[in-house]
C-alpha cells in the first residue's frame, strides 16, 4: 500500500466560469491527522467531492493509498466519509443506522462503536427524523471513528457539535491516530484544526496557499491584547512578541501579540493592571495578515 493515503495532482474543478479548486497539489502521509482549513466557499467540499469521487475533476488526479480516486469501489474499501450534511434514513433509528453502516462500510470494531455511543451521548433507539443536526453528525461520526478504515475523510464534522462533544470529537480523532488511521479533517474553525492537527492546508478561493505544521501556524498566529491600568503605563517597547502598541484612552492601551505571550505577561506584570482582553484573531485575519490583501483574489 502506498506511504501517502491521499495525493492530489494538479486537481482543478470548474463549475462553467468559476474555478472551485485551481490546480490542487498535496501529499498526505498515512497516518497523519491533516487540517484543510480554509473559509466559506474555499473549495473545501469541493476537493473532498473529488477525492471520493463523488465528482469528476475538470483537469488532474487523485489517489487514495495509490488507488486512484475515480476507481470508487477500490478507494472506497480504505475509507469511510462523514459529510458535512448529514443525511440520514428518517425511519430507521440510530441503532439501525449504525448497525446498516457496519455491514456496508470497511469494517467495523463493534465494542468500540457502543463505547462511541456512550461518549457522543447518543440515543440509539429513536427514529433518525427525530434527530438533530448535532444528533445526524453524531451518527456518522460514530459510525466513521468505529471503522478501522485507515483513512477518515471528515468534512466540517463538528459544526452541529456543542463543546462537549467536541472534547469527545477530539479525542476520538486522537484514538484514530494511535490506531495508525489518517484524518484528512475539513474545517474553518482554527481551533479544532490546532487541537487535532499534525499538518495544515490553507485553501483560498479554490488555491492552497500554505501547508504548514500547527507550529508554525501558531507562529502566524497574532491575538489583540487590550489593557487597563492604573498609574504608569507598562513598558512594552522591545518586549518579544509585541507589536503596534497603541494608547486607545486614559490609562488603557492595545498591542498585538505574536508566539510566547511570556515576556508580554512579565512586562505587564510589573504595571498595576486592571482589566486584560486578549481576542484571538479570526481565520480570515490570519489570512490577512500573512498573505495580505494582495492574495483576496
Ligand atoms: N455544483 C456546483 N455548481 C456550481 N458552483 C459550485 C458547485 N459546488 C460548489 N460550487 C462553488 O464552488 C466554490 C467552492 O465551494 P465549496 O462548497 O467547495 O466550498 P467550501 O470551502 O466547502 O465552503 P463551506 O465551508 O461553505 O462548505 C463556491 O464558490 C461554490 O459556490
Amino acid at each position: 500500500m502506498s506511504q501517502y493515503a491521499l495525493r492530489a495532482a494538479g486537481l482543478t474543478k470548474r463549475y462553467g466560469r468559476l474555478t472551485a479548486l485551481d490546480d490542487l497539489t498535496l501529499d498526505v502521509p498515512a497516518g497523519e491527522v491533516f487540517g484543510f482549513l480554509g473559509p466559506n466557499g474555499a473549495g473545501k467540499s469541493t476537493t473532498i467531492r473529488l477525492l471520493l469521487g463523488l465528482a469528476r475533476p475538470t483537469a488532474g488526479q487523485a489517489w487514495i493509498f495509490g488507488t486512484e480516486a475515480a476507481d470508487v469501489v477500490r478507494a472506497h474499501r480504505m475509507l469511510a466519509y462523514v459529510p458535512a450534511d448529514v443525511a440520514l434514513w428518517p425511519q430507521l433509528t440510530g441503532a439501525e443506522i449504525l448497525h446498516l453502516q457496519a455491514q456496508t462500510g470497511p469494517g467495523t470494531d463493534l465494542a468500540y462503536r457502543d463505547e462511541l455511543v456512550e461518549r457522543f451521548a447518543l440515543d440509539p433507539s429513536k427514529p433518525a427524523r427525530t434527530y438533530s443536526t448535532g444528533n445526524r453528525q453524531k451518527v456518522a461520526l460514530i459510525a466513521a471513528f468505529a471503522t478501522r478504515a485507515p483513512l477518515l475523510v471528515l468534512d466540517e464534522p463538528t459544526s452541529g457539535l456543542d463543546p462537549l462533544m467536541e472534547r469527545e470529537f477530539r479525542a476520538a480523532v486522537g484514538q484514530a491516530r494511535d490506531h495508525g488511521q489518517t484524518v484528512f479533517l475539513s474545517s474553518h474553525q482554527l481551533a479544532e484544526v490546532e487541537a487535532v492537527c499534525d499538518r495544515v492546508g490553507i485553501l483560498r478561493t479554490g488555491r492552497l496557499v500554505e501547508v504548514a505544521t500547527i507550529d508554525r501556524l501558531r507562529g502566524l498566529h497574532r491575538s489583540e491584547v487590550t489593557v487597563v491600568y492604573r498609574g504608569a503605563a507598562p513598558g512594552l517597547s522591545a518586549v518579544p512578541g509585541v507589536e503596534t502598541v497603541e494608547a486607545t484612552g486614559e490609562s488603557r492601551l492595545r498591542f498585538t501579540l505574536t508566539g510566547s505571550p511570556a515576556p508580554a505577561l512579565r512586562a505587564l506584570a510589573a504595571a498595576d493592571v486592571t482589566a486584560l482582553t486578549v481576542r484571538e484573531p479570526s481565520l480570515e485575519e490570519i489570512f490577512l495578515d500573512f498573505y495580505g490583501t494582495g492574495a483576496v483574489r
